[in-house]
């Protein structure tokens, strides 16, 4: 993608691409406080697992940078209380939570009682973070690149692009590396109700690579692929257990069965920020559940009665016998992955 920054730190405010204005309007909002950054994270003016890690990161770094305490202890105390309103933000994507705890450790290492070094070394760190997660993703993308044939039809669900990440992203950097390695790609992308990142973001960050894409609704991913007309799945993921059971948007566990029905390589990718082998699978993920209105209005009109009941989890669980490898930066994990997942993640 033509570089459109996710997020850019200015004279000290964090600046991020308010990615609900999307594709129409390309308009930063200036994050003078961290509860600016909060909000951008609830609203999913950033949003994607790496970017509202980073985003959180830079939080912090803001938060800090606020603070006129009366010495090191209460600065930290403040920091911890900011660290618990940015994780209280979205609970599903782990790298959110990875991000923060990483600041908090980076924090509580420190020796020194200098507030002003403190604050130096938590927007260092977040600029760290920003920095390695474009690395990361190139990474993905060398891995991931050497799985897609010479001439393939991709489809995808969400968006894992540039604009879920630091940049380049995660499935979109795979298709991304392959398409800069002159293969013939093709991408087929949902839409992804009820918020629309597919048809939104995603088409819209590959026409501007001129990467040649279908928009489909998402109910037509099924008979996409009755019709061969879909070689491989990718997608990104929000948090991946210890035993390969992945959360992400919602949808994609239905395009994950619909990928074992036809017999299609279903691939997950991911960065090391995005695994939590605390938990043994996904039925420990904990699941968002978002605004009704997100679901019974479309463009601010309603298109659902009012009062009617509606059901709106933000991702699902893919169990892992339907993911056939996941892509990450230190490499390609294949089943069975108790076992390859911790061997990539001690790496
Ligand atoms: C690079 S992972 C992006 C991941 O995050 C998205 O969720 P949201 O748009 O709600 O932040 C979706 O699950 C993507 O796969």
């Amino acid at each position: 993608m033509r570089h459109m920054e996710t997020m850019r730190w200015v004279d000290g405010c964090l600046e991020i691409l308010d990615q609900t204005l999307l594709p129409g309007k390309t308009e930063y909002i200036k994050c003078e406080h961290y509860t600016t950054i909060c909000d951008a994270i609830r609203r999913l003016s950033v949003r994607g697992a790496p970017a509202i890690g980073a985003a959180a990161a830079y939080g912090l770094a803001l938060g800090a940078a606020s603070l006129s305490p009366a010495g090191k202890a209460e600065f930290v105390s403040a920091i911890e209380q900011i660290a618990r309103e940015l994780c209280d933000t979205r609970p599903t994507a782990i790298n959110l939570q990875w991000a923060v705890d990483r600041m908090l450790q980076l924090l509580h290492e420190q020796t020194t009682d200098s507030v002003e070094v403190l604050k130096e070394t938590l927007l260092a760190a977040a600029h760290a973070i920003y920095r390695e997660d474009l690395a990361s993703n190139r990474r993905i993308g060398e891995f991931g690149e050497k799985l897609i044939p010479p001439n393939v039809s991709i489809l995808t669900h969400c968006n894992a692009g540039a604009l879920a990440t630091a940049g380049f992203g995660t499935a979109l950097g795979v298709i991304r590396a392959a398409h800069q390695a002159g293969k013939n790609i093709h991408v087929y992308a949902d839409e992804t109700r009820p918020l629309l990142q597919g048809a939104r973001l995603t088409a819209w960050e590959l026409m501007q690579d001129n990467i040649p894409v279908t928009l489909l609704t998402d109910n037509m991913a099924g008979y996409l692929m009755a019709c061969g007309k879909v070689d491989l799945v990718i997608v990104g993921a929000d948090r991946i257990t210890a035993n390969g059971d992945v959360a992400n948007k919602i949808g994609t566990y239905s395009v994950a069965v619909l990928a074992k029905e036809h017999g299609l390589p279903f691939y997950v990718a991911a960065p090391m920020s995005t695994f939590d082998l605390n938990l043994a699978g996904g039925q420990e993920i904990p699941i968002e559940n978002r605004d009704e209105r997100e679901v019974t209005h479309f463009a601010g009109h309603p298109v659902a009665p009012a009062g009617v009941k509606v059901w709106n989890p933000a991702f699902d669980v893919t169990p892992h016998p339907l993911v056939t490898a996941i892509i990450t930066d230190r490499g390609v994990a294949r089943p069975p992955y108790t076992k390859t997942l911790p061997a990539l993640v001690d790496k």
